[in-house]
């Protein structure tokens, strides 16, 4: 799990001996040990100028993004504009399923039952990977499957978009669409959702908050994120000589 944001971006040397970039043997096969061809990578662009975004989807290769989270989190919105800026196409598990089903969430839940609803996301989530590249927002559990986390590890790279419980139930007070938060005590709900769920989701290769900001700051805290678990941002390149 790589934490985002600049807490992740200290330029510094490892402190520990594990075998970084900085101490793995270079083309020569000598340990690098000479620090005077150091060169940090940068940020949003690299040293020849190559965009964010370019940058990604070369380290991405066919692989997709993957958002998970709770309800709330920003995976439809936030997974919308990541789409865009990567040029890859987005699907909405959530919406697929209702289109599969010909039937609203609340009414697979009510007809249907959970468990149809678990086994038909599955399904749908599996589909959709074998069609990537893409930018995937799954529904709020889909993630607790582990068959579902298998796939999504095997073919694509996943990112948490974690919020705090007052940010999370400030959104979804605005829609009253989630089966599972139709309880007497919805925010009571959610806290016992986040003690179950936080573990789980904390096995996705990425987390990012989803703080009370813009969307597209958002987008552009998952974009920072995933760089540095694709391509080492922030970490140093030192030249064996
Ligand atoms: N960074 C943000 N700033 C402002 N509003 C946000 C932000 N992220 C999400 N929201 C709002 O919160 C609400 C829920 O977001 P969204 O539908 O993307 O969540 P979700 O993770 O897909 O939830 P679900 O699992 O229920 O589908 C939406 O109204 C969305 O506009
Ligand atoms: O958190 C959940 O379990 C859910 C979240 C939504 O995205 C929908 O997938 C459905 O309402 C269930
Ligand atoms: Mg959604």
């Amino acid at each position: 799990m790589r934490f985002a944001g600049r807490l992740n971006r200290a330029k510094s040397l490892p402190q520990d001996d594990s075998p970084s970039r900085a101490t793995r043997p270079g083309p020569s096969g000598r340990r690098g040990r000479h620090t005077d061809a150091v060169q940090l990578s940068m940020n949003a662009e690299d040293e020849v100028g190559e965009p964010i975004e370019a940058r990604l989807r070369r380290a991405l290769g066919v692989r997709s993004i993957v958002l998970v989270g709770l309800m709330g989190a920003g995976k439809s919105t936030v997974g919308r504009r990541l789409a865009s800026r990567l040029g890859l196409i987005f699907k909405d598990a959530d919406h697929e399923i209702e289109a599969a089903a010909g039937l609203t969430i609340p009414d697979i839940f009510a007809i249907y039952g959970e468990p149809s609803f678990r086994d038909g996301e599955e399904r749908v989530i599996s589909r959709l990977l074998r069609a990537g590249p893409l930018v995937l927002a799954t529904g709020g559990g889909a993630y607790l499957r582990e068959a579902t986390r298998v796939r999504i590890a095997e073919s694509a790279v996943s990112v948490w978009l974690k919020a705090d419980l007052d940010v999370l139930m400030r959104r979804v007070r605005k829609r009253g669409n989630r089966p599972l938060l139709q309880t007497e005590d919805p925010e009571g709900t959610m806290r016992d959702l986040m003690a179950v769920r936080h573990p789980v989701y904390a096995a996705a290769d990425v987390m990012v908050i989803s703080r009370e900001v813009s969307h597209d700051r958002v987008v552009q805290d998952v974009l920072e994120a995933l760089d540095a678990h694709l391509n080492g941002e922030g970490t140093i390149h030192v030249a064996a000589q």
